[in-house]
């Protein structure tokens, strides 16, 4: 069952605010009726089974579905009240205050400096590029480890801080919110203890959703879980819907749904 948006409400103050929201490609619709509200400055994570909608939703936040030309969506998916997809919206502006880190790290063929300033030239930032990039590294808690090499490729860096360098960039944009899918799963448990480290210092500042496989990770890292399951429609696709969203530790604690309890608990499928 979804939960009421106004539920969430009396916890924080929402970011975002999703009613009804249904997500097609093409005929095909992959995700169904879902209702939330994502708190600010808290770390929420989506879980769920492979295909339950969990990247389709995240990147409906900052409108990067928009890239799929079969993507439409019916519903609502408000940011501060304002509807994300309303005619008169400025896409890029949206994406500067919403920024998104993926999977694999993705650094740009260039030093470890133009990574970070990059977003900020592109956007003609009037700063100090050189304050933006060390405040950047330093939040990404990157600093100490490049300070000596800023001119280096991003390249050479490890996975897990190429990871760190693609967040520090993310952040040298001054967004409000992070979308972060799945962005542990290439990094080794150090990196990936480094990343969860992280995210909890950031979400002082920021709001940040986060989709993850991991079930531990959701459980170490978020203030609130969202939980999606997908059920097989009559033409054999799936179906993604929102099952249960609350604070961390009653989903995985006392969840009220018994797909819920089936998931957390190991006894899926
Ligand atoms: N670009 C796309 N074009 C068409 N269908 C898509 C596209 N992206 C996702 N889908 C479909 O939407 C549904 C949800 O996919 P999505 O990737 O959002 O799920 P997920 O829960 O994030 O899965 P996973 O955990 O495997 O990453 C799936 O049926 C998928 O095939």
């Amino acid at each position: 069952m979804n939960e009421s948006p106004d539920k969430l409400l009396t916890h924080s103050l929402p970011v975002f605010t999703v009613q009804n929201l249904d997500v097609y490609y093409g005929s095909h619709r992959a995700v169904r009726n879902v209702s939330m509200a994502i708190p600010k400055n808290k770390i929420t994570a989506f879980i769920g089974p492979s295909g339950c909608g969990k990247s389709t939703i995240l990147r409906c936040f900052n409108r990067l579905n928009d890239l799929i030309e079969s993507f439409r969506l019916e519903g609502k998916v408000c940011y501060h009240n304002q509807d994300l997809y309303a005619p008169d919206i400025d896409v890029t502006a949206v994406r500067k205050n919403i920024g998104m880190v993926f999977q694999k790290p993705n650094p740009f063929p260039k030093t470890i400096f133009d990574n970070v300033v990059y977003g900020a030239r592109v956007n003609g930032y009037k700063g100090n590029l050189e304050e933006l990039a060390e405040d950047s590294l330093r939040r990404a808690a990157l600093w100490d480890e490049v300070k000596d090499k800023l001119k280096a490729s991003g390249f050479s860096l490890s996975g897990g801080q190429q990871q760190r360098l693609c967040i520090a960039r993310a952040i040298a944009m001054q967004p409000e919110v992070l979308l972060m899918d799945e962005p542990c799963s290439a990094l080794d448990p150090i990196s990936t203890l480094k990343v969860e480290e992280l995210m909890n210092e950031l979400k002082q500042n920021y709001t940040i959703i986060i989709v993850t496989h991991n079930m531990q990770q959701a459980t170490r890292v978020a203030d609130y879980t969202a939980f999606y399951n997908a059920e097989a429609t009559e033409k054999g696709n799936k179906v993604g819907y929102l099952v249960e969203f609350d604070q961390t530790g009653k989903v995985f604690g006392d969840p009220q749904e018994q797909e819920t309890k089936d998931y957390v608990s190991g006894r899926f499928g």
